[in-house]
């Protein structure tokens, strides 16, 4: 067996030999990123957007770059096409990905509505619920509250040792059935992960999402993080013009949004701690249970 030796810059390799470019004319520095440092490589064959990482090797950039290739086949909303992930020498990892010129808006918000709902209908999953990797949000099962509440319930328990938010928590879940009566739950595939931070637009003004935890999931969990999305009215109008609203929408929404401000509370602390049990204490107060 041969052992292909790791090229010193693999990064520059790829952009010189399938990246089509005959030479780097200059790389700088993106800013914004918190987690990872992101440059722009200037080449003949136009740019290329390269983030590295330092300590994490190539899982979490593969994840991204399997998500942005789902987006990106459905021709819907514009993503960066992901090109290449690979591990550096130095240890850590990269992925290189188009480079996209942004707009100085947010775009158009009723383009942005229907571009997503576009998405959400193309994207069909041929397997179920779930993705093929575990990504940065977390993997997700046919039986969706459970793997998706469950994780972050337990991880309440096991970090805080938070036994009430744990305990109401799975009372809830073991009845969100009468929040589901009449619907139709298709796996679609979702950005995962949708905040202003992550929505942008180009040049032109077209919308382009950024930054995914893909997985194939109900339509309506995608609105989960809009406490800091700032979805407006022309956002919901034109989405439901694509995928109609089903019945029981407005019931449901706090419930998506309750998976966001647990995972928030898991990561940065207590200070998501009351909004997530009141949501939690709302549900059983309504379902009497
Ligand atoms: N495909 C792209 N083309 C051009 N610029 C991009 C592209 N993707 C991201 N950027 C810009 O690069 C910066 C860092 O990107 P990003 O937020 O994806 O980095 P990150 O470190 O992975 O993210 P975060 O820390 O927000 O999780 C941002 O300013 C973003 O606007």
């Amino acid at each position: 067996m041969t052992v292909a030796a790791l090229s010193d810059d693999p990064i520059r390799e790829w952009i010189l030999s399938e990246g089509k470019a005959t030479h780097i004319t200059k790389i700088c520095p993106v800013g914004g990123g918190c987690i990872n440092l992101a440059s722009r490589y200037g080449t003949d064959a136009g740019s290329f957007f390269v983030k590295t990482n330092r300590s994490i090797g190539p899982s979490m950039f593969e994840g991204e770059a399997l998500g942005l290739g789902a987006m990106y086949e459905t021709r819907t909303i514009r993503v960066p096409r992901p090109f290449k992930v690979g591990a550096l020498p130095t240890g850590g990892s990269y992925i290189i990905m188009e480079f996209i010129e942004f707009g100085s808006s947010r775009g158009n918000q009723s383009v942005f509505g229907k571009k997503l709902a576009e998405m959400h209908k193309a994207g069909k999953s041929g397997k179920g619920f779930g993705f093929d990797v575990d990504n940065t949000i977390g993997r997700y099962g046919p039986y969706a509250h459970e793997h998706r509440l469950g994780y972050q319930l337990k991880l309440a328990l096991d970090q805080y040792g938070d036994s009430t938010i744990y305990q109401r928590g799975h009372r809830l879940m073991k009845n969100l059935a009468p929040l589901f009566e009449g619907v139709n739950v298709e796996p679609c595939l979702l950005h995962g992960d949708l905040w202003s931070g992550n929505i942008s637009s180009d040049k032109n003004g077209e919308p382009v999402i950024l930054d995914p935890a893909c997985y194939y999931g109900h339509n309506e969990a995608e609105f989960g993080m809009s406490w800091c999305a700032g979805f407006g009215g022309s956002f919901y109008n034109s989405y439901f013009e694509v995928m109609p609203k089903q019945p029981g929408f407005e019931k449901r929404r706090d419930l998506y949004m309750l998976y966001h401000y647990l995972n928030h509370y898991n990561l940065f602390g207590s200070g998501y701690r009351s909004s997530a049990l009141s949501i939690i204490d709302d549900y059983l107060r309504m379902l009497k249970v």
